[in-house]
């Protein structure tokens, strides 16, 4: 005797296939309103119109094929018939929801596509004509090339016609399986969308917003345009709108600094708190206006529902380098710091994806090394207008950033074909809906950047520059020599032999003095030079105008270019370091990202400097 045959319910997390089995078994599996509530398979019976009994199965919801965690592994072996089930399914009903079809079309397709009979279950209809939404059913079968049915799993709608028109797709010839289903997110994504335009009959105006958005922003020539576009404004914004407020500030730590030098008297503690605490904290303060800008444009973005759609189309170029799409997130998240960025890998379900995905992680610009950037830009970089709208000083902050993606585009191309060898995976996501963001949440956004932004400052930055000064200021040169006081202090001697080190490559003493407590929070570079300055200047003059004039004084050009290369690729926080060997469990690995990081920085700063003299800046 043969044995039932099987069908298998199958869809996106949340299409209603447990409330579907439950209904057509007459089993009581657990359903409920959010993704993920199956996470093994179930299995009941049920009988067609003519008397045949089936073997139904619930799985558990998956985006794709290409299983992200363990429970859509399930779904992907049960469908293809991988990982011991003993046989494939001999039919599949795909449950969609109404109101979802964009997404949930992109895994019907791929479903599709293996040649396994298929029906499709139009679930929630009932939600979808709450909603004003107006499908086809007929349009759908005709695009899809598959038997679509309505139903509303919960009211038992649809049953009937379910089961009659699954009754034809027993007992015929199994199909073979094609051996490739279309992977790439963009082509599936493009396909699903038209399909669900097509089926669509009426809609209220605010899903047709969304769509029409969506065209623009999926685009595949003008979302990466968009994209691009939106990124530059941000950078021209952080600029133009931060320097009020950066002045303002400026102004302040000057005012509170010569009110220190007025009334305290001269020795140790005025140095200190003049020279150290004010002229290096204070350095570092003048960046909030400029932070806060930047991740306001982040976190509009993210609340928008914009951020997922720059990830989808990221994610060709990912795939290219071998990286999944999933790394886009963390990537992202490494733009306000890497520590925070490399935790959020851990989504990422492949150990070879994940590990490289960690290793490139600091090559996107930190929001801490915006202060060093800008401090470097401002002094040396003419603001003029070079395009209409487009500034000097911008561009090049824009450039170091495309440095940064280029360089880690380079770095996860390497990896890839060598430590880090491994097949790719693709990325599905649920598209949020596109909202305007909500003011109080970025406001609160805005807060905790600031409250994390000034709590560095006040205890890392302020500690590393104490004793920066320390080592700075001691021992103090014989009255009466005309050595500088940095040049015969500790530090001025650490300095000078780091100097050795990176002159090659342009770097000055200055330089040489701020790499080492850059380690412990990269802002320290531009306190440190804060503070150098302050000790071997005799005039007294103190504030971020003040330091710009020095640099302009004693670096050259060539100099600040290979100073900002270097600090483009050199793995210069130990936080880094330090959430790098958590997560991947030794010292390994981070040896291996400091190690590649510190030879690439210094590579490309010496590339840089050489390249700048040669052509004679
Ligand atoms: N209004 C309405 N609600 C439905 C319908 N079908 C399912 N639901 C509800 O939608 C929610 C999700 O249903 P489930 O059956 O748990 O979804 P699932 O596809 O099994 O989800 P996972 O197991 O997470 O993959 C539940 O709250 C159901 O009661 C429907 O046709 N109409
Ligand atoms: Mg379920």
């Amino acid at each position: 005797m043969h044995a039932a045959p099987l069908v298998a319910l199958v869809g996106n997390p949340n299409a209603g296939k447990s409330a579907l089995f439950n209904a057509l078994t007459g089993a009581r599996q657990k359903v409920g309103n959010y993704p993920g509530v199956t996470v093994e398979r179930h299995s009941g019976r049920m009988v067609l119109d003519d008397g045949r009994p089936i073997e139904l199965v619930d799985l558990p919801g998956a985006y794709s094929l290409d299983p992200s965690s363990p429970d859509e592994r399930v779904t992907r072996d049960v469908v293809t018939g991988r990982g011991g089930f003993e046989r494939l399914p001999d039919a599949l009903v795909v449950v969609v929801d109404a109101a979802n079809l964009d997404n949930h079309l992109r895994f019907t397709l791929q479903l599709i596509a293996l040649g396994v009979p298929v029906i499709v279950a139009l679930n929630m209809i009932d939600l979808a004509e709450r909603d004003g939404l107006v499908l086809d059913p007929a349009v759908l079968e005709r695009e899809l090339g598959v038997p679509v049915v309505s139903t509303v799993a919960v009211r038992r709608r649809g049953l009937d016609e379910l089961r009659a028109k699954l009754s034809p797709l027993l007992g015929g010839h199994p199909v073979p399986a094609v051996d490739r289903v279309e992977e790439n997110i963009v082509v599936l994504q493009r396909r699903a969308r038209t399909i669900a335009a097509a089926a669509t009959v009426s809609e209220t105006p605010a899903r047709r917003w969304a769509h029409w958005l969506d065209a623009v922003a999926l685009h595949p020539v003008v979302g990466p345009l968009l994209l691009v576009a939106i990124l530059f404004v941000m950078f021209q914004a952080v600029f133009s709108w931060a320097a009020t407020p950066a002045d303002m500030i400026d102004v302040a730590f000057g005012g509170l600094e010569g009110w220190v030098r007025e009334t305290a008297p001269d020795g140790f503690w005025r140095s200190l708190v003049t020279d150290g605490l004010i002229a290096g904290v204070g350095a570092v303060i003048v960046f909030l206006p400029q932070i806060l800008i930047l991740f306001l444009f982040i976190l509009v973005l993210e609340a928008s529902g914009y951020m997922v759609r720059a990830a989808f189309l990221m994610d060709r170029l990912m795939a290219t380098v071998g990286l999944s799409g999933r790394a886009f997130i963390p990537l992202l998240s490494s733009f306000a710091c890497a520590v925070p960025g490399i935790m959020a890998t851990r989504t990422i379900e492949d150990e070879k994806d994940r590990l490289t995905t960690i290793l490139i992680a600091p090559l996107m610009t930190c929001s801490a090394r915006w202060p060093v950037y800008t401090l470097i830009i401002g002094a040396m970089i003419p603001n003029i207008q070079v395009l209409p709208f487009v500034r000097l000083q911008g561009l090049v902050m824009f450039g170091l950033l495309v440095m940064g993606v280029a360089g880690a585009y380079v770095a996860a191309l390497l990896l890839r074909r060598t430590v880090t060898k491994g097949a790719s995976s693709g990325f599905m996501m649920e598209m949020p809906k596109y909202q305007w963001p909500r003011w109080q949440d970025i406001g609160i956004g805005l807060w905790t950047r600031a409250m994390i932004f000034l709590k560095r400052a006040g205890t890392i930055i302020a500690a590393t520059t104490v004793v920066l000064w320390l080592l700075l200021s001691f021992p103090k040169p014989p009255p009466g020599s005309n050595i500088s006081p940095v040049d015969y202090s500790i530090a001025g001697r650490i300095g000078n032999g780091i100097e050795t080190v990176v002159a090659p490559i342009g770097f000055n003493r200055d330089i040489a003095l701020a790499l080492l407590p850059a380690m412990a929070a990269r802002e320290v570079a531009v306190s440190a030079i804060g503070t150098v300055y302050a000790i071997d200047d005799a005039e007294g003059e103190s504030g971020t105008r003040a330091i710009s004039d020095r640099l302009r004084g004693r670096w050259s050009l060539p100099t600040a270019l290979a100073f900002l290369m270097w600090f483009v690729f050199a793995p210069q926080c130990i936080s880094t370091i330090a959430v790098t060997r958590r997560e991947t469990n030794g010292w390994k690995w981070p040896a291996f990202m400091v190690g590649y990081l510190f030879v690439a920085a210094y590579v490309m700063a010496g590339a840089t400097y050489w390249l700048a003299v040669a052509v004679g800046l």
